[in-house]
């Protein structure tokens, strides 16, 4: 039965009570008594909403409801006594929705004693309110808490399956031939369900972990890489890669096309896709962009040439790492993303700014590596414990391997193609030492492998994706391929297992499969559970406020007594709206350029106040945050991981803010042409452009403050994304002191507002750390001005 259905189920039998006990409130209000429960049962007898009734109608009713409670309980088997209480509670509360003072007879005679009498009633109904709301939440905390646990079972699993697939895994995939290519000869042999590529001409046969014939498509091949993607949002590492010669197929496996979508885009879908289902944890995604071209870094999410002559060269990437082994790059636009559609529209945008030319092989021939990496932040709950983990996602399309002399390339494309190979090659002997477990690793021989360095060994997942032409004129680039495939397969080394160990293997995996298809089963049955007694809290309040708004409303209406009409109002004012405190961001941690900090620092004081957590050493997730920091545990003062509920980032700094910006205090209003608000909570909706207020240019010594209203609060933290178009107005050279560019503040403390990278004439502000309380249906105004 869906939620809907037992929500009406409800409905229909508090109707059933509200009968009945509107019987008790006739009985009670003929008896007179004298308390205030009395007197509440005569004001709404006295308002005309208890109708008359009684006898064997009434015992009928009863059973009736007796019935509803009991069927209510049959269709929902599964679920606890606790749950089962909850709704009982519900049932038992129904007198909510029996009429309350209404606005027809007697109204203009009541006086401000039947409503303190009503008031009563108020406060019974909340209390009684709350006991239901507090039952329903205690529901859920058990089922989030339950479900937290079969997610940490299946991603134990699903990294045994891994594990027995091998950390490095290799794929090939043979290209079918192109309609030019109609009269080539076919120079390969491929055995079907062997995963055996065989050369004739050369004598020469390569296993690998799945061979794709010519004939694959687009979705086979996602099949194969998305245990992986999962893998990723559970916390580890994955290098996923795209080697082969040049115009085998490499962009067409990664990017594909608008009718064959390739790993890119299906796996920007998945993640989100992942990130909506799985409400248990909640994650956070950004991305960057970068190629690696002739041994140097360029963010493909800035534009290399500048628009106008005032405008800042783009700044130069260098790649740091921290104490525990974490990689970042300094100067890297890293974009938020919040669904699929913008982080495909990112992924075209920096694709367009790769480096192509053409080539005797291929008409766009990529001349760089071209690496796209995703950040993900996932936040849980696990035996009441708080995780967070970070992951980094690369997904990189190589420069394609070529023999030079064939190609007869000169110049420029005879240095990219040195290049490009020159790195292939420190790739490839990095992934042999890693297969090798060698205790040295070649990372520093090229700037791809120092920029890979934590995504690529023990504790990460790597699959590459080696591409090979069809046609018999390219053997020889194709056994190189091959062979370079095989090498970091790991198969010269002796890891190739008997038949007898294979089927083993594959029984083991298919054995894991069946368990983790259980657990599955089990978080998608929790998670309905889960959205159910969501819906029924939220109904709950809903109808809770809705009912005693519109009696409220209507009283005052009617009222003349001005204290009353002012104590009704108060109550109108939902106690549960925003407060300025709760949204506010923190300007005053904002420091100067100069004193601003470079990625490294910038990590170094990241996980300086965030400790790793090892409690459970048997979850994945943990076990490798143990291990080093790949993946990093958070435990910041704002993010107190350890406890049961997560704070909000209000500090005293905060709080300070709130009280100087007074709540709504707007001292300036300026033109900034706000584009989106943004949140990246997964399934909120951002604000209409139209919605937004234009601000000014900010001028010097301005900072912005962002503040985020919502009616709803539900407690967990998020954060906002704000971006800024600048393009309509654009910034004057002079108007920003060195220091106070906006672009410059990027690097303040974590609760303040940081003005992102210039990219393409747009600013975004990340406001992080907000309560989702503060994010949901954001408007901005900029305020100002707050000197640091
Ligand atoms: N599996 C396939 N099915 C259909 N067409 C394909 C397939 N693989 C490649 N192609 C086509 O082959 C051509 C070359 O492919 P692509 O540009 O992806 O090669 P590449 O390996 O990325 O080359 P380079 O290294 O030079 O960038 C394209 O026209 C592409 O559409």
């Amino acid at each position: 039965m869906s939620g809907e259905m037992l929500w009406q189920l409800v409905k229909w039998t508090q109707r059933m009570v509200s009968k009945v006990s509107s019987y008790d409130g006739d009985d009670a209000a003929e008896g007179g008594g004298g308390t205030e429960e009395e007197g509440e049962r005569t004001c709404l007898a006295e308002s005309g909403g208890v109708e008359a009734g009684g006898g064997a109608e009434e015992e009928g009713e009863r059973t009736c409801l007796a019935e509803a409670i009991d069927s209510l309980l049959d269709v929902k088997p599964e679920l606890n006594t606790a749950w089962a209480e909850s709704v009982r509670q519900i049932l038992l509360s129904t007198d909510l929705s029996s009429p309350i003072p209404s606005t027809s007879n007697g109204r203009s005679s009541r006086s401000s004693s039947c409503w303190h009498t009503t008031s009563s009633w108020r406060e019974n109904h909340h209390q009684h309110h709350d006991k239901v709301v507090a039952g329903l939440e205690g529901e859920l905390l058990v089922l989030k808490t339950a479900l937290g646990v079969s997610n940490s079972h299946r991603r134990r699993i699903l990294n045994r399956v891994l594990d027995l697939k091998g950390n490095i895994r290799v794929f090939c995939r043979v290209r079918p031939l192109l309609s030019n290519e109609r009269n080539a000869r076919v120079g390969h042999l491929i055995t079907p369900g062997m995963d055996i590529v065989k050369i004739p001409s050369a004598r020469k046969d390569f296993q690998f972990d799945k061979v794709f014939l010519p004939s694959s498509l687009q979705d086979d091949v996602f099949l194969e890489v998305e245990p992986i993607i999962r893998s990723a949002l559970d916390g580890h590492n994955v290098c996923i890669f795209a080697y082969g010669q040049t115009g085998t197929g490499k962009t067409f496996t990664m990017e594909g096309n608008k009718d064959q979508p390739g790993v890119v885009p299906r796996t920007l879908q998945r993640l989100f896709d992942e990130a909506y289902v799985d409400t248990s944890v909640s994650y956070t995604f950004s991305l960057s962009m970068l190629e690696v071209y002739k041994g140097s870094l360029r963010d493909l999410l800035v534009c290399q040439q500048p628009a106008r002559c005032t405008d800042p060269a783009s700044k130069c990437l260098s790649i740091q790492m921290a104490s525990d082994g974490y990689i970042d790059v300094d100067n890297l636009t890293e974009m938020p993303i919040m669904d699929a559609k913008e982080a495909s529209k990112l992924y075209q945008r920096g694709s367009q700014s790769r480096s192509t030319s053409c080539t005797n092989a291929n008409e766009t021939s990529s001349r760089s590596h071209c690496l796209l990496r995703i950040t993900i932040t996932c936040t849980y709950v696990l035996e009441s414990h708080k995780f967070a983990t970070t992951s980094k996602l690369w997904l990189v399309d190589l420069g394609g391997s070529e023999r030079l002399s064939k190609t007869n390339a000169q110049g420029l494309t005879l240095e990219e193609g040195k290049a490009i190979n020159v790195s292939l090659s420190a790739l490839g002997d990095v992934i042999s030492a890693l297969q090798r477990k060698q205790p040295h690793v070649p990372y520093r021989n090229s700037k791809l492998t120092q920029l890979l360095r934590d995504s690529l060994g023990e504790q990460s997942k790597t699959l590459m994706l080696v591409h090979v032409s069809p046609k018999e004129m390219d053997i020889k680039e194709t056994v190189c391929s091959l062979s370079f495939a095989s090498r970091a397969r790991g198969t010269h080394i002796g890891h190739e297992i008997s038949q007898e160990g294979k089927t083993q293997r594959a029984a083991a995996i298919a054995e894991l499969y069946r368990l983790m298809s259980i657990y599955d089963d089990d978080c998608r049955s929790l998670r309905e559970s889960i959205k159910t007694i969501e819906s029924l809290i939220e109904e709950r309040k809903a109808s809770l406020f809705q009912t005693v708004q519109g009696s409220i409303s209507d009283q005052l209406g009617s009222s003349n007594d001005p204290a009353l009409a002012h104590e009704l109002s108060t109550y109108l004012t939902p106690t549960s709206k925003t407060t300025c405190a709760d949204t506010l961001v923190d300007a005053l941690n904002m420091v100067p350029r100069f004193m601003g900090q470079t990625a490294s620092s910038r990590h170094k004081q990241r996980t300086s106040s965030k400790e790793i957590i090892g409690l459970i050493s048997s979850s994945p997730n943990e076990r490798s945050v143990k291990n080093g920091g790949l993946k990093r545990a958070r435990n910041s003062k704002s993010e107190n991981l350890n406890s049961p509920e997560i704070t909000s980032g209000v500090t005293e700094s905060n709080v300070q803010s709130a009280m100087l910006l007074g709540g709504s205090e707007v001292l300036e209003q300026k033109p900034l042409s706000i584009v989106s608000v943004v949140t990246n909570e997964i399934g909120l909706e951002p604000v209409a452009s139209e919605d937004l207020k234009s601000v000014d240019n900010l001028s010097q010594g301005e900072n912005l403050q962002l503040q985020l209203n919502t009616a709803e609060e539900t407690g967990s933290v998020t954060k906002g994304v704000v971006v800024v178009d600048t393009e309509e107005k654009p910034r004057t050279p002079g108007n920003w002191s060195k220091r106070q560019r906006p672009e410059r503040m990027e690097k303040s403390g974590s609760l303040s507002p940081t003005i992102g990278r210039t990219c393409r004439g747009r600013r975004k502000v990340i406001v992080q750390e907000c309560r989702r309380k503060a994010a949901v249906e954001c408007s901005v105004t900029v305020m100002k001005p707050f000197v640091y």
